[in-house]
């Protein structure tokens, strides 16, 4: 269970968006979500392409307007406070799916890295602002001889880790990781997950990683947050929304993360999710059935799943 001490950093209350509202291509991204991030810890939201998780991700960051609903960053809404966008923005990060894109490939990487770090004031003493860098760099595993080269010039691994030692320029205390590694080769998808986990040590960092590999986000998240068509359907630790599930659909991703055990993988059987139950009108809510584990639910279906539990 999460330590009542902890201070939230990120409140999200009854957030909902509508892409292309009232006309026939409209798109519930975000259905009346609620939940809170804690200072120093790494979310881990989860689910299918599409469910929602990169619109919950932007609207945070403010790229995106919610219709309703309230986010709040440290105590302060954001919604009600525009002339702190710029500070805001520096104090929240994000670090995108594809480094090749996400880079201005016409800058070297000394000054990818240098305009953030001209954000928080290093633009007028130009030595400092190199060697800040040079340490930035180290930080992510890379030398100063990659300063002076391009982006074309380096893998996705290298790449990412530049995407990184950007988002680090400004001292965030928030990052927003959007499915960061799925783009990588599975050789250095760990090392790139190793680098920012030591880096949330090292700068008392707070996370919010996306990602539709379950396997990793229990690897890496203190607490997961799984989403389907636009709706959280189960928040929980990671130790709980993976050894004890709850709503089917978790079921159903989980039955899809292959065993390393030969002989399990041989013998697991993909559990297939019927979301139609979803749309047959009743109000649903999150319901706690275990402490801190929530799952959205009728009443009578929170008691099934809590006896499914006993
Ligand atoms: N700018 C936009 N305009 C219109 N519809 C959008 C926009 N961005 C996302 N959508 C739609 O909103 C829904 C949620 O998309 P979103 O990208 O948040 O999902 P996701 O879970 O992050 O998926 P993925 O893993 O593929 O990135 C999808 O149906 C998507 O088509």
């Amino acid at each position: 269970m999460q330590n009542p001490q902890a201070k939230k950093l990120v409140e999200i209350k009854n957030l909902n968006l509508t892409f292309n509202a009232g006309k026939s291509n409209a798109t519930k991204a975000i259905d009346n979500i609620s939940f809170d991030i804690y200072e120093g810890e790494t979310f881990g939201l989860v689910g299918e392409s599409g469910s929602g998780k990169t619109t919950i991700g932007r609207t945070i960051l403010k790229l995106y307007n919610q219709d309703s609903g309230t986010i709040t960053f440290n105590g302060e809404d954001m919604g009600s406070k525009k002339k702190n966008l710029k500070e805001f923005r520096k104090e929240a990060q994000m670090i995108f799916q594809d480094p090749q894109a996400s880079l201005n490939g016409r800058l070297r990487v000394a000054n990818i890295i240098g305009e953030g770090l001209d954000q928080v004031g290093y633009s007028k003493k130009r030595s400092e602002r190199a060697e800040k860098v040079l340490e930035l760099l180290k930080l992510v595993g890379l030398n100063k001889d990659h300063a002076s080269r391009y982006p074309h010039e380096f893998s996705g691994g290298q790449k990412q880790r530049i995407g990184i030692a950007r988002a680090l320029a400004v001292e965030p205390k928030f990052i927003i990781a959007d499915e960061p590694i799925s783009a990588l080769d599975v050789s250095v998808q760990a090392q790139v997950v190793n680098l920012l986990a030591d880096l949330q040590k090292k700068n008392n960092l707070t996370y919010l990683f996306i990602a539709h590999d379950l396997a990793m986000v229990k690897y890496i998240s203190d607490r997961i947050g799984v989403m389907h068509w636009g709706k959280l359907v189960e928040l929980g630790t990671a130790d709980e929304v993976y050894n004890h599930p709850l709503h089917p659909y978790t079921k159903s991703l989980l039955s899809a993360v292959p065993e390393p055990d030969p002989i399990s993988e041989k013998n697991r059987v993909i559990q297939p999710y019927d979301a139609s139950f979803e749309k047959d009108g009743q109000d649903r809510e999150m319901v706690e059935v275990t402490p801190g584990h929530f799952v959205l639910a009728t009443p009578a279906e929170a008691e099934e799943y809590k006896a499914a539990q006993k």
